[in-house]
């Protein structure tokens, strides 16, 4: 079974379609079916609530496809209008600005399937499924392989693209294949060869390219208690180590082998730094928590003001892990 047989709500509207909606501040904002589906294309749709951030402005357009053929249609409505697209996740290593996104954002968030075959131990999931939930649930099946993947609250489609990684282990270690579809419609399969994974890094960052689906390698047979106490450990080692008490992106920056961000920005002396709403967190240097209120600005502002002390302190450029999406000049 692919995405597409799969998913539950099928996208039935025959023609492009609008409706008025009145939004709380009385002003009526007009949704736009996207052509031959029941998917909504909203225009000036909040980021906020779909970034682990909780900050950034609005996408001119934002479109969450439900299966295959809405993405594609999701793609072929923005190369007739020539907009730029932009591909969301669960938002959990984006930094938006605070004046939105030009384009259409696709949500990836709503591609979901999952299958775990226990003829081959290879887990099938669409692009949409939950890394961390995905995690729980191969160690309550007795499979292992992915423990480490708790507490990453991103998509498989994100895992893919970011090479999401944790405790020595990577998504790139277990991908047996992904399935991308190009801007054309083009659907490709393959394999972590193709993709040029290293750390935290894959070819398909910066592209246009959207993956769909992806397969994962893991071991079955084993005591689910095991499994399941060994995912525990991780995720009490990562509460203990990493603050999951403010909205954060995970580790800002990768590390600059054979240092860690986290000990260089904290023999600084900038743990507890602040702009505005944006902190160096005090439990971990390598992240930055919105205490309440940050603008974007104060975020991207905060991440230059590191890499540059960083930089006068031990000559080393610290490279940002988080994607930057939108307009930053003059922030700062
Ligand atoms: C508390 C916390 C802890 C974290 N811990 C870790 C950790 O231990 N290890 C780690 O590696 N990361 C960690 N992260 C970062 C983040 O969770 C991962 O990078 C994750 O893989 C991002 O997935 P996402 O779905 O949220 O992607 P997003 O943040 O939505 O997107 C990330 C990038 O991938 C692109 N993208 C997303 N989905 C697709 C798709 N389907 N097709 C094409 N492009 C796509 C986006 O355009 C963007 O460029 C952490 C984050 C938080 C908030
Ligand atoms: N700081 C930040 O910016 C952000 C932090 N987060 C945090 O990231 C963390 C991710 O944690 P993680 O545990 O990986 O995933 P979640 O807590 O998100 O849980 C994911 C899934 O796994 C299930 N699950 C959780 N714990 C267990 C368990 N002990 N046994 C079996 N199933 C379980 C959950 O089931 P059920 O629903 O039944 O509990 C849920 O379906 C969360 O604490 C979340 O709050 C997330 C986004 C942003
Ligand atoms: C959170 C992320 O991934 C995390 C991943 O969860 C953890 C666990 O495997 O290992 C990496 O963190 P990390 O390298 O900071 O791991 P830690 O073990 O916390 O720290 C490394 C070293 O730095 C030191 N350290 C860390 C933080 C700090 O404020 N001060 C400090 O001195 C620690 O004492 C340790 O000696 C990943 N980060 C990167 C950039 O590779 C992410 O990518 O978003």
């Amino acid at each position: 079974m692919t995405i597409s047989q799969a998913a539950g709500n099928v996208c039935t509207v025959s023609a492009l379609n609008t409706k008025k909606h009145q939004t709380t501040n009385s002003v009526e904002s007009e949704v736009i079916y996207l052509p031959s589906t029941d998917c909504a294309i909203k225009s000036q749709a909040s980021l906020s609530a779909f970034t682990s951030y909780r900050v950034g402005g609005a996408a001119d357009l934002y479109v969450a496809p439900r299966n295959l053929e809405a993405l594609q249609a999701s793609l072929k409505y923005a190369k007739e209008r020539d907009l730029k697209v932009t591909t969301l996740g669960a938002g959990s290593n984006l930094l938006v600005s605070d004046g939105g996104i030009s384009g259409l954002v696709i949500a990836t968030r709503h591609l979901r399937f999952s299958n775990f075959d226990p003829n081959t131990g290879q887990l099938t999931v669409a692009a949409g499924e939950s890394i961390p939930s995905l995690a729980w649930a191969a160690a309550e099946l007795g499979w292992q392989g992915l423990e480490w993947a708790v507490g990453i609250p991103g998509t498989a489609g994100g895992a893919v693209v970011m090479n999401a990684g944790a405790h020595n282990s990577c998504i790139a270690d277990m991908l047996v294949s992904a399935q991308v579809l190009s801007p054309d419609g083009t659907l490709e399969t393959l394999t972590p060869e193709q993709l040029g994974y290293s750390y935290r890094t894959s070819l398909l960052q910066g592209g246009d390219r959207i993956v769909t689906q992806a397969t994962l390698q893991l071991a079955p047979g084993a005591d689910p208690a095991k499994v399941v106490a060994i995912t525990k450990e991780h995720k009490k080692h990562r509460l203990s180590t990493q603050p999951y008490n403010f909205p954060s992106c995970g580790s800002v920056f990768r590390n600059p082998k054979p240092y860690s961000a986290g000990w260089l920005i904290e023999q600084t002396g900038l743990k507890g730094y602040q702009i505005g709403g944006a902190q160096v967190a005090l439990l971990h240097a390598n992240f930055i928590v919105n205490r309440g209120g940050a603008k974007a600005s104060d975020i991207f502002c905060l991440i230059r003001h590191i890499q540059h002390q960083v930089q006068e302190r031990w000559s080393i450029n610290l490279e940002p892990e988080v994607k930057m999406l939108g307009e930053f000049q003059g922030a700062c």
